[in-house]
C-alpha cells in the first residue's frame, strides 16, 4: 500500500511550497497523488479504497448549484424627461372682494434624468428589459399662488465600464427656437415688405396731386390697393403662441383679441447638454451625470400683470422636455480577467476566490456569460487580508481638481474578477463562444490565464491562448484604425490636381496636418496588440492536485522564466509585450488550496 501522509497540505501539491519542493518530491509517489485528489471531506477517515461519488462542496458542486447569472452587455433606452408643469390662471376672491388680483401659481420643473457609474452593479440587464426611463412631469401650479411640485429626477446606475452613445433626439426647446428664430426672420421680411407698400403708395399719392381729377386713380383706389397687397401677404403669426394657456371661460372673440405681452428669456438651472452625448464611464462617477434636463414649468398669471393687462386672463404652459434614444454598452471592468480554454477550471477557480456561485460542469462551455466576482480585501472588519491601494490614470479627467484626485491613492477594499466562457482556437474568428466576450477581458487591469495541468501540455496551452487574445487585439486596433480613417474628414477633393497648387492643401498643411486626411487615408501603421500585450499577467496553473501534472508545471514555469529573461518570445509573438514578472502559481481550484496567492500576486500586479 502507498504511504499516506497525515497532514493534507503537504500532500498536496508539493510545488506550492517550492523551499520544500525537493525535499518532499521523495513522498509523493504518484499513487499518493492520485489518492489526494480524491481526498474529499467524508474520505478522510475512511479506511477503504471503495469508489465514492465525490460529495459535493460549494467548490466542486453539482451541475445544478448555480446562480444563474442574469446578464445583458447591450441596452437601448429611450429617456424621457418630465414635463414642466403649467402656470395657472386664478384671482383672489374674498368676502367684500368679488375681482381680486391674480393669484395663479407657477408650474413645477420637470425631472431629470441622470447616469451614475457605481462599484457593485455588473450587469445591464434591467436597463435592458426596461427599455424607457420616464422622469415625473412637474405638477401645475394652482390658485393662492400655490406652485406645483416639481417632478422626480430617475438617476439610472450603470457598472463601471458603461460606454454610453446617443442615437437619437427630440428637442422640443431646440426645435421651438429653431422656429422662433424662422418667424423672427419671416416677421423681418415682412415688415420690409409692408414699409416698401407704405412707402409705395406714399409715392404714388405724391405723383398724383391732382388725382381728384383723375378717374383712375384716387386715394380710394390706392388704399384699396395697399389692402389688397396686404391681404395677399397677411401678417406672419406669433410663434410664441401655442406656448400661452387662456383661461377657459374667455370668449372666442375675447381669445382671438388678446395680444399677448412678450416673453422673456428664462434662466435654465438645468441645461440640456449639446448633442451628440457619448460617454466613456470608466471609472465610478462620485456625482450623477445630466443627460436629459426636465422642461421648465409655466409661469401663473401674477407674472402678467401690467397696465394693459391689469387681470391677465393668461398663463404660460410648460414646457415639452427632451427624449433620447441612447445605447449602453458594458465593457466590464473587472480588474481580473480569467482567461482559459473550456473546462480548465475557470468558473471553479472564481468561486474559490469569491463568493460567486458560477456554474461548474466537467464538459465545455459550461459557462455562457461572464461571471464577476468581488475579492474582499478589507471589510473592515479586522485586519485586511493584504493592504493595497488604487490609483486611477490622470489622462482620464481634464480638470485640475480631478488630477489633484488622481494623485492621491484610494485604499482598495476588493478588487473584481471577471470569468468569461472558454476560448477555442480560431476564437478570434468568432469560433466557439466567440470573441464576444473578450472584451470583456480587454479592459480588465490582469490577465490571468487559467491552464489545466492535467489537459496537455501547458505550454502549448498558454500559447494557443496568448496567440487568439493577441490576434482579437490587433483586429481591434484595425477596426478603430479604420473607423478613425472613415469619420476623418477629406478636405482635398481635387486629387487630380497638384497638390502644391491647391489653396486647400496649403492651408490644411498649415493650420493643421494632424487633422487632416490627404486623398486616401494612410495605409495602416504596422499592427501591434499592445493594448491587451502590455498588461501584467500570470499563469493560474490549475488541477494541480491531479496525478503526473508536476511535470507539466516544471516545464511551464521554465517557459515562463525564459520568456521572462527575454531567451523566449512573448507567446503572443508581440513585440514589446509585458514580461516583468512572468510566473505560474499552481492551484488546486476545487479544494481551495494557493487560491491565497492568487490575491496576493494579483494585489501586487494592480498596486504597480
Ligand atoms: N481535480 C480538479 N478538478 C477541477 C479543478 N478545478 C476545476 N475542476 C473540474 O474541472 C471541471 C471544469 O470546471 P469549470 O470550472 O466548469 O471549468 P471552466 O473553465 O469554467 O469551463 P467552461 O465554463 O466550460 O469554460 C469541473 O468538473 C471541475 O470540478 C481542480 O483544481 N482540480
Ligand atoms: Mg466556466
Amino acid at each position: 500500500m502507498a504511504p499516506r501522509c497525515s497532514g493534507g497540505h503537504s500532500l498536496f501539491l508539493p510545488f506550492l511550497y517550492p523551499p520544500f519542493f525537493l525535499a518532499r518530491t521523495h513522498v509523493l509517489l504518484p499513487q499518493a497523488a492520485a489518492e489526494s485528489v480524491l481526498r474529499t471531506p467524508s474520505r478522510r477517515h475512511s479506511s477503504t479504497h471503495v469508489a465514492q461519488e465525490p460529495i459535493s462542496t460549494r467548490l466542486n458542486p453539482g451541475p445544478d448549484d448555480y446562480a444563474a447569472p442574469s446578464f445583458a452587455d447591450k441596452a437601448q433606452l429611450t429617456l424621457y424627461a418630465g414635463g414642466g408643469g403649467n402656470g395657472c390662471i386664478s384671482f383672489l376672491r374674498d368676502l367684500f372682494l368679488p375681482e381680486g388680483p391674480p393669484n395663479g401659481g407657477d408650474g413645477g420643473h420637470g425631472g431629470n434624468i441622470y447616469i451614475q457609474a457605481v462599484h457593485g452593479e455588473t450587469s445591464l440587464h434591467k436597463l435592458a428589459r426596461r427599455r424607457f426611463v420616464r422622469a415625473d412631469r412637474g405638477k401645475n401650479g394652482q390658485g393662492s399662488a400655490k406652485s406645483g411640485q416639481r417632478g422626480e429626477d430617475v438617476i439610472i446606475t450603470v457598472p463601471v465600464g458603461t460606454v454610453l452613445r446617443e442615437l437619437s433626439r427630440v428637442d422640443p426647446v431646440a426645435e421651438n427656437a429653431m422656429r422662433q428664430r424662422a418667424a423672427w426672420f419671416e416677421k423681418k421680411m415682412w415688415k420690409a415688405r409692408k414699409r416698401e407698400r407704405d412707402a409705395e403708395a406714399a409715392r404714388r399719392e405724391l405723383e398724383n396731386p391732382d388725382a381728384e381729377d383723375d378717374d383712375h386713380i384716387t386715394p380710394e383706389t390706392i388704399r384699396q390697393l395697399k389692402e389688397a397687397e396686404e391681404e395677399d401677404d397677411p401678417e406672419p403669426d406669433d410663434p410664441n403662441r401655442d406656448k400661452w394657456l387662456v383661461y377657459p371661460g374667455a370668449s372666442k372673440t375675447e381669445v382671438r383679441n388678446i395680444s399677448f405681452p412678450r416673453l422673456r428669456r428664462r434662466e435654465r438651472l438645468f441645461r440640456q447638454p449639446p448633442a451628440p452625448l457619448h460617454l466613456d464611464l470608466s471609472r465610478p462617477t462620485p456625482t450623477p451625470i445630466l443627460l436629459a434636463a426636465g422642461g421648465i414649468g409655466g409661469l401663473g398669471n401674477p407674472h402678467f400683470v401690467s397696465r394693459e393687462h391689469p387681470r391677465p386672463i393668461f398663463a404660460t404652459k410648460g414646457e415639452r422636455a427632451v427624449s433620447l434614444e441612447i445605447e449602453l454598452e458594458l465593457k466590464l471592468l473587472a480588474d481580473v480577467g480569467l482567461v482559459g480554454l473550456p473546462n480548465a477550471g475557470k468558473s471553479t477557480l472564481l468561486r474559490a476566490l469569491t463568493n460567486s456561485r458560477a456554474r461548474v460542469g466537467s464538459w465545455a462551455f459550461t459557462t455562457l456569460q461572464p461571471n464577476i466576482g468581488t475579492v474582499v480585501l478589507d471589510s473592515y472588519k479586522g485586519r485586511p487580508v493584504v493592504r493595497s491601494y488604487r490609483r486611477y490614470p490622470s489622462a482620464v479627467s481634464s480638470s485640475s481638481s480631478e488630477v489633484q484626485d488622481d494623485q492621491t491613492p484610494e485604499h482598495r477594499t476588493r478588487f473584481t474578477v471577471a470569468d468569461i466562457p472558454g476560448l477555442i482556437e480560431g476564437a478570434h474568428l468568432d469560433k466557439g463562444l466567440g470573441i464576444a466576450f473578450l472584451r470583456h477581458v480587454e479592459r480588465a487591469g490582469v490577465l490571468a490565464f487559467v491552464i489545466d495541468l492535467s489537459a496537455g501540455d501547458a505550454v502549448a496551452a498558454l500559447k494557443a491562448l496568448w496567440r487568439e487574445v493577441g490576434l482579437y487585439a490587433q483586429m481591434r486596433e484595425d477596426e478603430d484604425r479604420v473607423r478613425a480613417a472613415e469619420a476623418s474628414i477629406d478636405w482635398d477633393l481635387d486629387t487630380s490636381g497638384d497638390r502644391d497648387n491647391n489653396a486647400h492643401a496649403d492651408l490644411a498643411r498649415d493650420d493643421g496636418p494632424d487633422m487632416l486626411v490627404y486623398g486616401a487615408p494612410p495605409a495602416p501603421e504596422r499592427v501591434s496588440g499592445l493594448h491587451i500585450a502590455g498588461k501584467p499577467w500570470f499563469v493560474v496553473a490549475t488541477k494541480g492536485d491531479l496525478p503526473d501534472t508536476q511535470e507539466n508545471f516544471r516545464a511551464l514555469q521554465a517557459y515562463l522564466e525564459d520568456v521572462g529573461k527575454g531567451a523566449e518570445p512573448h507567446p503572443s509573438g508581440i513585440e514589446d509585450a509585458w514580461i516583468k514578472r512572468c510566473t505560474a502559481i499552481p492551484v488546486s481550484a476545487i479544494n481551495g488550496h494557493g487560491v491565497d496567492r492568487i490575491v496576493h500576486w494579483t494585489v501586487g500586479l494592480l498596486d504597480d
